[in-house]
């Protein structure tokens, strides 16, 4: 899951200013300064505050046009300014949210060691954002149907477990469709409320395994991961009646359903797609894994592992646990460990999320806490970001895809001078003008080098050459239409749950295969009407 943002720079001054500043330790930090610079702005940016109800709206406008790159991630910045229409675009539902809460905190952090006058200042900009937020995430929302008559008993049990013992929860779980369960707001959640705290005590994480009997075997394996061992800890302690997270155990799933139990019909109506591969690659290496460690870890120390709970059916079993329920949390100590949370792991995953700040152990409470970064109403789900991730990861490794375009799904292009560009729907764009077509610009600008390394790409004088390149595109795109297929026909037939899947994650690719056609088959009719007033220009001289 995804790690807290990096960035954050603040220096306050007598005259009320803050600094936006794009870290050095940014990976993306030469591309970054690249489109930073495009818009005028520097590296360092110090915004000057005065009090002018309108010139904080200004202000805010610049600052959150900063924020936006500095929270780019690497897709995003790939497909950059071609899938807006103006500066007051968001780049994504995911950056939108992230600059906007990272230009809260950096004023809240303001306002802390600010004089009464200046505090005046920052609440007016505090109250500004949050009205953006709102008004951002009111346009952004899915909600899901509750299912209130699924009764939640083991749940509810492991609810009143962890508030008896230090976990603070507005929040309560139930059945949600299509998705098990799901974690629903107690009452109206504020940006900045935080929906659940989880003591540092009630977390699983390494620590526990020190405590075990098969640490003292387990550490002698040459090579073996604190996660591996982790995960076969769990194997164990499910079964064991004293464990301190009995309830937590107790309302785990008997089957996961992830890529990595996909049957061999669901395998097939995937062959010849990336997500094939993906399986199979990662079948592979749990079975590697599994193969390396059993049964000798059984034949050697049968009191410690009992052959019985480490078949290959119970390894699957638990590292479709660790996959699709695990997070990596930051504890005060500095260390990044893969944590099972309890009640933490009711979260569902949301392209339009309202906590995306966790993973970091509060050193001042030595808990855990999941803060909204935009609100949830009483009666809603509450919604985490699990990551950045493609329908065919969270395919694999958590057996769903998401409601709504995910900006993620991306084909990789590879070309073969080994350059890599990639490809995602062109609805996701709204400049479909000539010379974009809804296409990536470093993708077209490489293609169109390729034609006509001389050339200027944008001037009419290149229409052929341009004409070109969308042909290819256009060859290229037909061959995957072919390859993934026909659309598969619902014949009524109760269908499997990794076929529904298998044949969900064809038709999102058909989907984005067929956005990309469109968008060459409507640039190719643009071109060609410049085309022909070219040669009309030329005929009358
Ligand atoms: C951390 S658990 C979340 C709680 C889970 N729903 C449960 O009942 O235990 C992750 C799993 O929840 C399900 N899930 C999460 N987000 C989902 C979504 N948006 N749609 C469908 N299923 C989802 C997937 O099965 C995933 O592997």
């Amino acid at each position: 899951m995804e790690p807290l943002s990096p960035y954050e720079a603040l220096e306050l001054d007598n005259d009320c200013s803050i600094v936006l500043e794009l870290s050095k330790d940014d990976p993306l930090f030469e591309k970054k300064m690249k489109l930073l610079q495009s818009k005028g702005f520097n590296s360092k940016e110090r915004i000057n505050f005065k009090r002018d109800p309108d010139f904080v709206t200004i202000t805010l406008k610049v600052m959150l046009q900063i924020a936006r790159i500095i929270n780019l991630d690497e897709v995003e910045l790939y497909f950059g300014d071609d899938g807006i229409s103006s500066p007051d675009d968001p780049y994504s539902h995911r950056n939108e949210l992230q600059a906007l809460t990272s230009i809260l905190r950096l004023i809240d952090i303001s306002a802390y060691s600010s004089t009464q006058m200046q505090k005046d200042l920052f609440q007016k900009l505090h109250d500004a954002i949050i009205d953006m937020i709102h008004t951002f995430a009111g346009n952004n929302s899915m909600q899901p149907t509750i299912i209130e008559n699924h009764h939640c008993d083991k749940e509810n049990d492991l609810l009143k477990w962890g508030e008896q013992n230090g976990i603070r929860a507005r929040l309560r779980i139930a059945y949600v469709k299509d998705a098990g369960r799901g974690a629903i707001a107690r009452e109206d959640l504020k940006v900045g409320d935080a929906a659940l705290e989880i003591p540092a005590s009630l977390i699983i994480s390494e620590e526990l395994l020190r405590e075990s009997d098969m640490y003292h075997v387990l550490k002698k394996i040459e090579g073996i991961s604190s996660e591996t061992m982790l995960l076969l800890w769990s194997m164990k302690e499910k079964h064991n009646c004293n464990s301190k997270f009995k309830k937590y155990f107790a309302t785990l799933p008997e089957e996961f359903h992830t890529g990595f139990s996909f049957g061999l019909e669901a395998k097939m109506a995937l062959s010849d797609t990336l997500l094939f591969e993906e399986i199979i690659q990662a079948n592979n290496h749990l079975h590697t894994q599994y193969d390396g460690l059993f049964p000798i870890l059984c034949k050697e120390h049968p009191d410690i592992f009992p052959p019985e709970l480490y078949t290959w059916e119970q390894f699957l079993w638990a590292c479709e646990l660790w996959y699709s329920n695990s997070m990596k949390i930051m504890f005060a100590d500095g260390k990044l460990r893969t944590c099972l949370i309890p009640i933490a792991s009711f979260f569902n995953h949301s392209l339009y999320p309202h906590i995306v700040h966790y993973g970091r152990i509060d050193s001042a409470t030595n808990s855990l806490k999941f803060c909204l970064s935009r609100p949830c109403s009483a009666g809603e789900e509450c919604f985490l970001s699990y990551g950045n991730f493609s329908s065919s990861h969270l395919i694999t490794f958590y057996g769903f895809v998401p409601k709504g375009h995910n900006p993620y799904d991306i084909f990789p292009l590879e070309f073969e001078d080994g350059t890599c560009h990639m490809v995602r729907a062109t609805w996701l764009s709204r400049n479909n003008h000539i010379f974009h077509y809804g296409l990536p610009t470093p993708l077209l600008d490489y293609l169109r080098r390729l034609k006509s390394p001389i050339l200027n790409t944008k001037t009419l004088g290149n229409l052929e050459n341009e004409l070109e390149v969308l042909e290819d595109l256009l060859f290229m795109f037909n061959d995957l239409m072919e390859n993934l297929g026909d659309a598969d026909i619902d014949d009524g037939i109760e269908t499997s749950w990794d076929v529904k899947l298998a044949t969900k994650f064809k038709d999102i690719h058909r989907g984005i295969v067929s956005s990309v056609l469109t968008s060459c088959y409507e640039g190719i009719k643009l071109l060609k009407i410049e085309l022909s007033k070219c040669m009309e220009e030329d005929i009358r001289g």
